[in-house]
This record gives structure tokens, sequence and C-alpha cells, in this order.
């Protein structure tokens, strides 16, 4: 494995500049973002506004058109393969093979990463008490409400226990049961060497999760800072009218 760009360095992103193009189409325009570890890093936005786009340039799937971006200290693009090894991402279009159940998912996962069978059963147990799996690790996922899926995706993708977490509108379309799990699974990933990256429409999920969030519009961002800094700049007395206030200025900007 070879040495980190900046071993020591506790930034566990660093996104200089990124530009994305579709054709003639514009998704994100000279982005530049910062996280340490021990965070969980809000990215908000309207439909369209690019942060599948910027999610999934982090998660090695898609290269940036310009610019750079470096995930726990590799770079996305020169070093595709130790940032995979690092990174879980879960996204709303994930499938799981119909005929397995979830316990079967994960022991084939874990044999993917080259999990000895006791590490993977010590981990199974451990995602099973924090993610409540219960009767979904012994049911095939043909037969799961989207809930016991969504728990089994992301159960998948931290069974290597990977430093950095990307979630993009995981809790969509979950029961407030199933989001209240995931929620303090999020929660519980704040710690010394890690960062998650949390993205959502939910203003109340980000107040809840997240240190510090960016507000993406159009491709560009509008503001990055914690939440309480966010109110003061916008004078705004919660997320969802600041957020208003940011995206209906960067408009204005705009025109
Ligand atoms: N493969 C593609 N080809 C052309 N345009 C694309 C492609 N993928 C995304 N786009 C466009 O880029 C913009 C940003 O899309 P992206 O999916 O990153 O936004 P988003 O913030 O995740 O929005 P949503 O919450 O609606 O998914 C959108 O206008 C989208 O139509």
């Amino acid at each position: 494995m070879t040495q980190p760009q900046n071993p020591g360095n506790q930034t566990m992103l660093d996104i200089q500049d990124v530009t994305k193009t579709y054709g003639k189409f514009t998704a994100l325009r000279g982005v530049s973002l910062r996280a340490p570890e021990g965070e969980v890093f809000g990215l908000l936005g309207p439909n369209g506004a690019g942060k599948t786009t910027l999610l999934r340039i982090l998660a090695t799937l898609l290269q940036p058109t310009s610019g750079t971006a470096a995930v726990a200290g590799y770079d996305v693009q020169r070093q595709p393969e130790e940032v995979r090894r690092r990174v879980g991402v879960v996204n709303g279009g994930m499938g799981l093979p119909a005929r397995l159940t979830g316990r079967e998912v994960l022991r084939s996962f874990a044999g993917l990463y080259g999990m000895t069978r006791a590490q993977t059963e010590a981990r199974i147990a451990e995602l099973d008490e924090r993610l409540e799996l219960g009767r979904t690790l012994d049911v095939r996922a043909g037969d799961y409400s989207t809930g016991m899926k969504q728990k089994v995706v992301i159960a998948r993708a931290v069974i290597q226990d990977p430093p950095v977490l990307i979630l993009d509108e995981a809790a969509s379309g979950l029961d407030i049961f199933a989001r209240r799990t995931l929620l303090d699974f999020v929660l519980a990933t704040r710690a010394p060497g890690r960062l998650t990256l949390y993205s959502t429409h939910v203003m109340s999920e980000a107040e809840e999760v997240c240190d510090r969030v960016a507000i993406l519009h159009e491709g560009q961002l509008l503001s990055v800072g914690r939440i309480p800094d966010i109110l003061s700049q916008t004078r705004e007395g919660n997320l969802e009218r600041a957020f208003f206030s940011l995206v209906r200025g960067g408009e204005a900007r705009a025109v």
C-alpha cells in the first residue's frame, strides 16, 4: 500500500476547484472544500444542485473535468484503489441480490475484502446491534421492505469499517423507526480518524447529525460552515430558512 500524500495530516477531504461538465452542461463549477477527521459533513442542495455528481467523484465513480480531490489523503484520480479501500458508499439506487439473505450478502462482501470468518461474524454481530438488523439478516433480500433493504445496503457499505462513509440521500423513503436508526448510526460515526459525508434535502436531518454543511446550488457552493454560523450569516432562525435565503440570493446573483 502506498503512503498517503499527507501522513499525519488530519484533513480527510480536500477538494480543489473541481468542475464537472456533461457535454455543454456544467454540473459543478469550481468547487473547493476541506473537511477534517471527526466530522459528519452535510451536503445540501435542491434537485440538480450537483450533490450526487460531487459524491460520485469522491467515490471514484466519476472523473472530474478539472480540479483535484483527495479522500483520506489519496487522490481520487491518481490513487483510486486507495480511495476505494477507505470509502463506503450508499446511494438511492443500490440493489441487493434477491435470493440472498442479508447475512449472506454481508458474508460475501466481507469475503471480497479478505476478512476472516471470525472477523466477519464479529462485524455482522456489531452491525446487527448498531443498525438493529434483527430478522432482516435471515430474510431474503427479495422480501425486504424499503427500510430492511436500506439497512442491509448500509451494513454492506461499512462491512470492512471504512474510515470515510458517503451517504447520498440515504434516509429517503425510510419510516421514522428506520430513519432514527440510521441517524443514530451516522452520529456514532463522528469519531477520530473518520469522516461521514451526508447529503440530504431534509434540513432537520442535517441539523441533527451534521457538524458542518455545504450548500450547493447550480453547481456552486453558496456557503460552507457550522450551522450556527450559517444561521447568523443569513440572519435566519433555522437551516431551512437559511437555505432558502442562500439559494434565492444565489439566484439573484446569477441573474
Ligand atoms: N450523465 C449526465 N449527463 C448529463 N447531465 C447530467 C448527468 N448526470 C447529472 N446530470 C445533470 O447534472 C445536474 C446535477 O445532477 P446531480 O444528480 O449531481 O444533482 P443532485 O444535487 O444530486 O440532485 P438530486 O437531488 O435531484 O439527485 C443535473 O442538472 C443533472 O440533470
